[in-house]
């Protein structure tokens, strides 16, 4: 394969899906192929992950991130264009020494992941393939379409509601392909706007596209939507549309206690709310059910309902191959949730990728809650073959972006086997 000769870059501040600035960057080969990319931006972010580089400050706002894009139209396109580059894992790992920070805080990780992700799209084109088919071959894996866990209800640091859990997530795992999934993941989301206005509740939407109406039980929330999968016509459970949920739990956890719809809960409390809810409703993926520093109670929930559910650290883990095996020592989880920006390279991405299959973990790849018209996560579940994706609700544009795209690869890649493997979506 020939190198990669990088001859010109471009770097511009747009804005994300809440209206808040990122970064969106170009970039030209010798050939004259421009590859593009953008950086997305999470709002419920684990204290660990990749930093963005924002005007004033590093903590997550609306700031801007025209520093970001000067580094990229300086420091980081003098790097690109000074050599020619063989692999995508040399180009990161140069950025990466270029930063020379830790978190990638110099540079900015919002800088970093736009121009990495853009990389890997120019290297996928100087080799003529797919992007999917690309990271498949990086990966050593074959392709597979994911089940989408579309996020049909919004709480947490995603909506102003009074519900603490952040993501109710409906997997159409019983859907015979994935085009078939987005059907019904969208009836449902249509029918789950109807439950509402039924019963007068908001039918206004979160960050992520799911509704987020006044309530703040899980248990109201999970009611809902049991039965507009069954209003929709279809059956609760791993055969047909099963939940998962995402309660980001750092966000309601202070000094040792769980603060949930007004009651208070120590950790074996929390596993134990946990049980029941598994017990009572179609659940089967759990993430970040704990808060990240809860690090004794993390195995502990693990031991006590991973052979139930799954259970998938992303706060936990910041998609970091080190602390993935750390937690696959500890028996902490047993699942990874996959998003770029937070390990901050594509090159690192793949490390984590690797490091949880190694271990027998499975993974989940997913969008921020900001997000852009970029769909390199679509491209990266196929590729990634882990069967597993969440992007969001099946509705607003760049949500859809994503499923969209999947529709085009199942489209061209009409064999590709549709879900995950070897994961509690298999079982009974
Ligand atoms: C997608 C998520 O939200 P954010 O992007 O805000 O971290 C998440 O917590 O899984
Ligand atoms: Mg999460």
């Amino acid at each position: 394969m020939n190198d990669l000769q990088i001859t010109g870059v471009r770097a511009l501040q747009i804005l994300d899906s809440r209206g808040y600035p990122t970064v969106k960057v170009w970039l030209t080969a010798n050939d004259g192929t421009i590859s593009v990319a953008s950086a997305p931006s999470g709002a419920s972010t684990g204290a660990h992950e990749a930093v963005e580089l924002r005007d004033g400050g590093a903590e997550y706002s609306g700031r801007g991130v025209e520093k970001a894009v000067d580094n990229i139209r300086g420091e980081i396109a003098d790097l690109l264009t000074s050599r020619s580059w063989g692999t995508l894992a040399d180009l990161d790992q140069a950025l990466v020494s270029l930063d020379g920070t830790p978190g990638r805080s110099r540079l900015g990780a919002n800088a970093i992941v736009a121009v990495s992700m853009a990389a890997a799209r120019a290297f996928a084109a100087a080799a003529g393939a797919p992007l999917h088919v690309w990271i498949g071959q990086r990966l050593g894996r074959g392709g597979r379409l994911p089940v989408p866990h579309f996020n049909v209800l919004n709480g947490g640091q995603h909506a102003a509601n009074p519900l603490e859990f952040q993501e109710f997530m409906i997997a159409p795992a019983g859907a015979p392909s994935f085009a078939d999934g987005l059907r019904w993941g969208s009836d449902v989301y249509h029918a789950l706007a109807k439950r509402l206005k039924q019963q007068g509740l908001a039918t206004g939407l979160g960050d992520e596209g799911g509704y987020a109406p006044a309530i703040a039980r899980p248990e109201e929330a999970l009611d809902l939507i049991v039965a507009a999968i069954e209003d929709a016509g279809y059956t609760p459970g791993r055969h047909g549309i099963a939940i998962a949920l995402d309660p980001a739990a750092n966000s309601f956890y202070t000094e040792g206690t769980y603060t949930v719809a007004g009651r208070a809960h120590s950790t074996d409390q929390m596993i134990h709310y946990y049980e029941k809810l598994i017990a009572d409703y179609p659940i089967w993926s759990l993430e970040d059910p704990l808060a990240e520093e809860d690090t004794d109670g993390w195995p502990a929930l693990t031991a006590a309902l991973g052979n139930r559910v799954q259970v998938v650290g992303d706060d936990l883990f910041v998609t970091s191959a080190d602390r993935v095996r750390d937690g696959i020592n500890t028996a902490s989880a047993t699942a990874v949730l996959i998003k770029p920006n937070q390990a901050g390279t594509v090159s690192e991405t793949f490390d984590t990728l690797t490091a949880a299959a190694e271990g027998g973990f499975g993974a989940m790849v997913s969008h921020r809650s900001g997000e852009t018209d970029d769909t390199f996560v679509a491209d990266l579940v196929v590729g990634a073959g882990c069967g597993q994706l969440k992007s969001g609700a099946p509705a607003r544009g760049e949500r859809v972006a994503k499923y969209n795209r999947l529709l085009e690869i199942q489209d061209e890649n009409p064999d590709l086997p549709y879900g995950p493997t070897g994961t509690h979506l298999n079982d009974q």
